[in-house]
Formats: structure tokens, sequence, C-alpha cells
């Protein structure tokens, strides 16, 4: 029986890709990678791909966050502060539920993230419903893609 965990995306299958890992027996976080080799200009901001998606129980969501050594070591901020990932972003008919990382070049320098190195976090954790929600529609993207 599958509760929760990670897939790698169809396009990047056979490219090497690790599936996100804990580093130590007790951490919160699993580490994602970066899928390809990409270079991101000084203050420029880009979509670092995982070739990732994760799947959970209808009341669990995927936080991403920042790794703290990313200002210091790489110049580099998750700049949306944390990635919410639905759980109806997994395999979505868009994009199949790819989770991206949006970093910010913070230095004067262009910053290159390698293929394979860790670039973000994710915690699975649950998360509570209000009184009278009626939410039932089927999510078909990411990043917009249910309006204003
Ligand atoms: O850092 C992030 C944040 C989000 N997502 C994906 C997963 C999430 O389920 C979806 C939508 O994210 P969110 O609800 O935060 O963005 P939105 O601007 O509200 O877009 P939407 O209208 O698609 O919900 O985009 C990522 O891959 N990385
Ligand atoms: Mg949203």
């Amino acid at each position: 029986m599958t509760i929760r965990g990670f897939e790698i995306i169809t396009k990047y299958k056979n490219t090497d890709i690790t599936l996100p890992f804990r580093a130590t027996a007790h951490a919160a976080g699993y580490d994602l990678s970066a899928a390809e080799t990409i270079s991101i200009a000084p203050n420029d901001i880009k979509l670092i791909p995982t070739g990732i998606k994760a799947y959970m129980q209808p009341s669990e969501v995927l936080y991403l966050y920042d790794r703290s050594s990313n200002p210091s070591k790489k110049g580099l901020v998750l700049i949306n502060s944390v990635g919410v990932i639905d759980g109806d972003y997994y395999n979505n008919p868009d994009n199949e539920g790819h989770i991206f990382a949006r970093m910010k070049n913070i230095t004067d320098e262009v910053v290159t993230v390698e293929k394979g190195e860790r670039i973000v976090q994710g915690v699975f954790a649950p998360f509570l419903i209000a009184d009278a929600d009626s939410a039932d529609g089927a999510r078909v993207g990411g990043f917009g893609s249910t309006g204003k």
C-alpha cells in the first residue's frame, strides 16, 4: 500500500534523477535536486525543474522550504518563500504534477545550479478544512491555473 511519496516525471525517467531523500534519520525535509543544469542571471528569477511529482493523502500537503544554506552558499532564495504543493497537483493533465522551485539570484554574478544539486526541501504535513467548505473542483495545472 502506498500512502505518500515521490515519483519521477515521465520525461525525466532514464536521466539519472534521484528520488528526494532525507539527509539524516530525524530530518523533516526531503531534499529535491535540480533535474537540469540552469544558470540564473544576476537578480533574475528562474523555475528550477526537479523532475519529481509527489502523491499524498487527501488531507495532506507538501511544503517546499528553502534550504537555509542557499542564500549564503549559492546566492539563491526560494522567492515565493514557501511552495505549497497540493495533493491534486499530482498527475494533473497540464504538467503531470512536476514540482518546480522558483529561485531568485540575489548576487551580482551569474549563479549556476548543476543537475543533481540539492536545491529545496519538501516537508509533508496534514492540513485542516474550515466549516461549510464546499470546494469540489479538480486541478488542471499550477502557477495560476485556478485564475486570478
Ligand atoms: O513553489 C511551488 C509552488 C507551487 N507549485 C505547484 C504545485 C501547486 O499545487 C501548484 C499551485 O500552486 P499555488 O496554489 O501556490 O499557486 P497559484 O498561483 O495559486 O496557482 P493555481 O491557480 O494553479 O492554484 O503549483 C510548485 O511546483 N512549486
Ligand atoms: Mg492556488
